[in-house]
């Protein structure tokens, strides 16, 4: 059985996964998300295994579309203290066939994680802001930081992009690998100042953003801390704003933003995407970001069709 398990590499998933095919097919999911168990999707909350040494967990997230043909579970660590080139998230995503639960694949899931998480964002981006916003502004100026500026610029051409870091030095670093309208910028206050779209993706327990640096109107990604005792943005901004999220289920249990500040879920992207839920003009927008299996799932299924396509159209 092992000998017949294709192994996908890092390299590859990011040589073939592109953002034209991801956002959409991250966007059909969130639907069907929202739409379960009629839209044939399966996906109970994530077990995170806490590992306090490391103040990190383990988590196992299983998925099952029936409409996209995919059984699959992720495995993911979250060390936040890993330092010295060594990356704080680490995963694998094990695909097995429908039919048979036989194992088929085993993706390097980090540049998926990267790559699908962005997608989610640019997917409520997409449907919570009206017409063309001017300036991105980032807090965090890691792996996440980097796949969000890829995947919003996908969308939009932003004319100003500024980036925040606690440590201004890697904020300086993804500017200038990232482009010349691209700033990094010492004071987070001066960098969020008129920004159209917000996104906080840092290892902060606390909150780095604050409500009276938001302009009225803004929509905001809320992409860090995923977990019920950390946050990351102001308790006034998540009470204020109107809060969307990937599940409700689980910003209600994972989410230190929600649960501190005691926010209501306004609705899931989902229910935006299948049109159930109208998004209320020119309010300020949050979208909590956790993270859900079915983004793993689908995302790894587009992976491998893409390696089918490019095998059988070099035969
Ligand atoms: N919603 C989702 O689906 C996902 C969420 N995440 C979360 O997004 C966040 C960022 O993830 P990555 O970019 O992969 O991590 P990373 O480790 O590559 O980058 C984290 C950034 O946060 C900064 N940082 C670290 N400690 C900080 C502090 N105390 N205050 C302010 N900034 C601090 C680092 O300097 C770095 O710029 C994490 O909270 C992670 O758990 C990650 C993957 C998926
Ligand atoms: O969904 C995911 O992969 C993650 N959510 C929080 C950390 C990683």
């Amino acid at each position: 059985m092992v000998e017949n398990i294709r192994l996908i590499s890092a390299q590859v998933v990011e040589e073939v996964l592109k953002y034209d095919e991801l956002i959409p097919v991250i966007e059909s999911a969130l639907g069907k998300f929202s739409n379960r168990p009629q839209s044939g999707v399966i996906q109970p909350l994530r077990t995170c295994l806490r590992i306090p040494a490391v103040d990190g967990f383990l988590g196992v997230m299983p998925a099952y579309s029936e409409s996209d043909g995919v059984l699959s579970t992720k495995l993911l660590t979250f060390f936040p203290h890993n330092s010295g080139g060594l990356s704080t998230h680490s995963a694998l995503t094990v695909l097995f066939h429908c039919q048979t639960g036989v194992p088929t694949a085993i993706l390097d899931a980090d540049v998926i994680t990267a790559y699908r998480t962005a997608a989610a964002s640019a997917v409520a981006t997409k449907h919570l802001v009206s017409g063309s916003p001017k300036k991105l502004a980032i807090l965090g100026a890691g792996v996440q930081a980097r796949s969000h500026f890829y995947a919003l610029s996908h969308l939009y051409n932003f004319y100003e992009v500024t980036i925040w870091n606690h440590r201004p030095e890697k904020a300086k670093a993804l500017a200038a690998e990232l482009g010349n309208h691209v700033t990094s910028v010492d004071d987070a206050e001066k960098a969020v100042r008129d920004a159209d779209v917000i996104v906080t993706a840092t290892n902060s327990s606390t909150p780095v953003l604050k409500a009276a640096w938001v302009k009225s109107g803004a929509h905001v990604n809320a992409v860090g801390s995923c977990r019920p005792d950390w946050h990351e943005i102001d308790p006034l901004l998540m009470q204020t704003a109107a809060v969307y999220a990937d599940s409700k289920e689980a910003a209600l249990k994972e989410s230190g933003d929600v649960i501190k500040a005691g926010a209501t879920i306004v609705a899931e992207i989902g229910e935006l995407v299948l049109g159930k839920v109208q998004p209320r003009n020119s309010e300020t927008t949050v979208f909590k970001s956790l993270g859900i299996a079915i983004e793993d799932a689908v995302a790894a299924s587009l992976v491998l069709s893409k390696l089918d396509a490019h095998t059988a159209s070099t035969q």
